[in-house]
């Protein structure tokens, strides 16, 4: 009877851990496609302040207050009340260490968005997964299987392909030098992204405090604190406040869109920076890069239903490497699991991608 008590109770906190799981790459895929349709929204008609975009990809952190609100109320309300538990200060310098990267990170991402072609500038954030990989082998020792490996070649070759797309490549009125520094930068923004995340693995797996996803979104919210931070910093340099109103009242779509695209990039952002770390979480740094390589064409993809954009050939090919790279690396795992459960013949749960912190 007790027994039976423990089984279920232990299926459901594995339900519970595969459903956070799937919350966290379905706002990861929310935010890596809705986060650069908006800001490229922002850029297409008039928006130009790079610091200002870049401050609106981590600028939402106050949303986390919400859930940590309401696990606080939880935690206090619960029949046996239980002490909630705060970022302690090891965790926070860590987090707020890696923010200032992410802020540093953000602005060389928002300058290439702003000077690059689309199509440019996807083939070099093409790029982080490789590095993702790279870093992830040598910070955390990533293990890969030649399901892994073949991901990451066909997600990275897959979104390379959105450069064959050249059409529209240096946009008009725009010097040589600000076109090469656009390259570098967007470049340095995926080498850095592609550290961040392993880095971010690397801090959950040194962390003397028992990590829960609570403590997770505190962490995000340090993360996005330190890098909104850095961006405002930026801002006032770059006289960017000041900019703003004349900005919104010249903006194509109006004064009030404008201010309407500001709010929901932040919220996109969030998005996406929650899901990144929630998924490092609860699998790995490797498959929120893997996440984030597919969401590229994806967001080329959907880029032609939004803003009108032509379907190209490339566009599909490159979806269509993205997506088998995608299912090579999740029947990588399924076999995985089959064959740990072969080795093991206790029961197992489902096929659930290497929780990472169970
Ligand atoms: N700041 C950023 N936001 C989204 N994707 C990125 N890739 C590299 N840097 C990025």
């Amino acid at each position: 009877m007790q027994e039976d008590g423990e089984a279920s109770s232990e299926r459901q906190k594995r339900s519970s851990k595969r459903l956070l799981f799937l919350i966290n790459c379905l706002m990861l895929s929310i935010g890596g496609s809705g986060g650069p349709l908006i800001s490229r929204l922002y850029f297409l008609h008039g928006g130009h302040r790079v610091w200002l975009s870049s401050f609106l990809e981590t600028g939402g952190f106050p949303i986390c207050l919400i859930p940590i609100f309401i696990s606080y109320i939880r935690c206090r309300l619960s029949r046996q009340p239980k002490p909630f538990v705060f970022i302690d200060a090891r965790l926070f310098v860590s987090a707020f260490v890696i923010g200032v990267f992410t802020g540093l990170d953000d602005y060389l991402y928002a300058y290439g968005l702003a000077r690059l072609p689309v199509s440019t500038s996807a083939l070099i954030i093409a790029t982080q997964l490789a590095f993702t990989a790279a870093f992830a082998f040598l910070l955390v020792r990533q293990k890969f299987t030649p399901f892994s490996i073949n991901a990451v070649f066909l997600l990275t070759v897959g979104a390379g392909v959105l450069a064959l797309h050249t059409s529209s490549d240096r946009p008009k009125g725009e010097s040589t030098k600000q076109y090469v520094l656009g390259f570098v930068l967007t470049l340095a923004a995926a080498a850095l992204y592609g550290f961040v995340l392993p880095l971010i693995e690397l801090m959950y797996n040194n962390s003397k405090q028992r990590l829960t996803y609570t403590l997770v979104i505190q962490i995000q919210f340090v993360i996005s604190f330190g890098a909104t931070l850095f961006c405002t910093v930026g801002m006032i340099v770059n006289n960017d406040f000041k900019a703003m109103g004349r900005e919104a009242r010249e903006f194509g779509l109006g004064e009030t869109k404008y201010y309407v695209i500001l709010v929901f990039s932040a919220i996109m952002w969030q998005f996406f920076f929650v899901g990144a770390i929630g998924v490092i979480f609860c699998a790995s740094s490797l498959l929120s890069g893997i996440i984030i390589a597919l969401m590229l064409p994806v967001t080329e993809v959907l880029s032609v239903f939004f803003y009108k954009e032509s379907f190209t050939s490339e566009k599909g090919i490159s979806l269509g490497l993205s997506i088998w790279g995608f299912v090579s690396y999740f029947y990588g795992e399924y076999k995985l699991t089959q064959k740990n459960k072969q080795n093991n013949p206790t029961p197992q749960p489902d096929f659930t991608p290497t929780l990472a912190n169970p």
